[in-house]
């Protein structure tokens, strides 16, 4: 488990991360989302101890990441797949993982494998490796100490389709056999797929955090609609004691649902070019919803 718990770090006047307070629970996908510059990396910085906190707690099974004994064996962290070493090759970089983690020499070409690196690309120095490719060594080095969480800070970035397939399953099958992940992703689409809660930051500041189900269902229920007569539609809503707003793409959003809706045009004879219901909230839409206050361009 991991329990960040009223965590806040401050860069002289400006606050990156602002009282921050979730749990990652065991046998659970939990996507850590936010916009560019949110405070993300600086939160799982903390959680690694490479940034010490300004105040607050950040903690992995229970205790500090710097007190745990060999930590590589509990947590499995991959911030920055560019961050290898350029010069050696991944077998390299995996062997060396592997002897910190006191795993035995099967286990280095094990991870080789589970990751999809050939034994010929291993071979290779890691400044000739992509991007997809850092990124599947960065996973192996954290996999390497068989640790109960795991902590990655955009690992889906560079992965191709099949990559990111591939992702999607290894992580499902760690958090199914127990396992913590606490990732981070803009790939919005792929965390909706593998995240089982979510918890999201903008500017510092938790914007919402629950389960996906939960989050993803909390939408008002309603209509779309619209008419080649917009001001009486407005009109014939409002006179049903409904509400009624404008949606970007011209059409509307009504708190009622499509039977009420469509007698309630039909009573006030409003021809409808559009009358369906509103749906779930997708993650795309939620995020730019709740985070659009933090964002750095305007939302058109
Ligand atoms: N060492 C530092 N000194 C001053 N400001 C910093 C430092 N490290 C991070 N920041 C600031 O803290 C804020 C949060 O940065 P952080 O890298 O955590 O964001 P992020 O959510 O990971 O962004 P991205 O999605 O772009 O990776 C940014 O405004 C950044 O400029």
């Amino acid at each position: 488990m991991i329990q960040i718990e009223h965590l806040t770090k401050r860069y002289g006047n400006f606050t990156a991360v602002d009282d921050v307070t979730f749990t990652a629970q065991p046998g659970r996908v939990t996507g850590f989302l936010g916009p560019n510059g949110a405070g993300k990396s600086t939160l799982m910085r903390m959680l690694c101890g490479l940034t010490p906190p300004t105040s607050g707690s950040a903690t992995v099974l229970g205790m500090k990441y710097a007190d745990l004994p060999n930590p590589i064996k509990h947590v499995g962290v991959m911030l920055d797949a560019a961050a290898q070493h350029p010069g050696r090759t991944g077998a390299e970089v995996l062997a060396l993982a592997g002897l910190i983690a006191g795993a035995s020499k099967s286990r280095v070409a094990e991870m080789t494998d589970t990751v999809g690196l050939t034994p010929a690309e291993t071979k290779r120095r890691v400044k000739d490796y992509s991007l997809g490719m850092r990124q599947r060594l960065g996973i192996a080095g954290a996999l390497m100490g068989d640790p109960k969480i795991l902590v990655l800070d955009e690992p889906a970035n560079g992965l191709d389709p099949a990559g990111i397939h591939w992702m999607r399953g290894l992580l499902g099958d760690y958090a199914a056999n127990g396992g913590t992940v606490l990732l981070s992703s803009h790939l919005l689409g792929e965390v909706q797929v593998i995240a089982h809660d979510l918890v999201m930051i903008g500017h510092g500041k938790i914007v919402a955090q629950g389960s996906m189900q939960e989050l993803l269902s909390s939408k008002e229920q309603g209509s779309v609609v619209d008419s080649m007569t917009r001001q009486d539609l407005v009109s014939a809503v409002q006179a049903a004691g409904g509400t009624i707003t404008q949606r970007p793409d011209g059409a509307f959003d009504v708190n009622l649902l499509p039977p009420k809706m469509g007698q309630v045009a039909l009573d006030a004879k409003v021809p409808l070019v559009l009358l369906r219901e509103r749906d779930q909230n997708n993650l795309e839409q939620l995020f730019l919803t709740l985070t659009q206050d933090t964002a750095r361009q305007e939302i058109r």
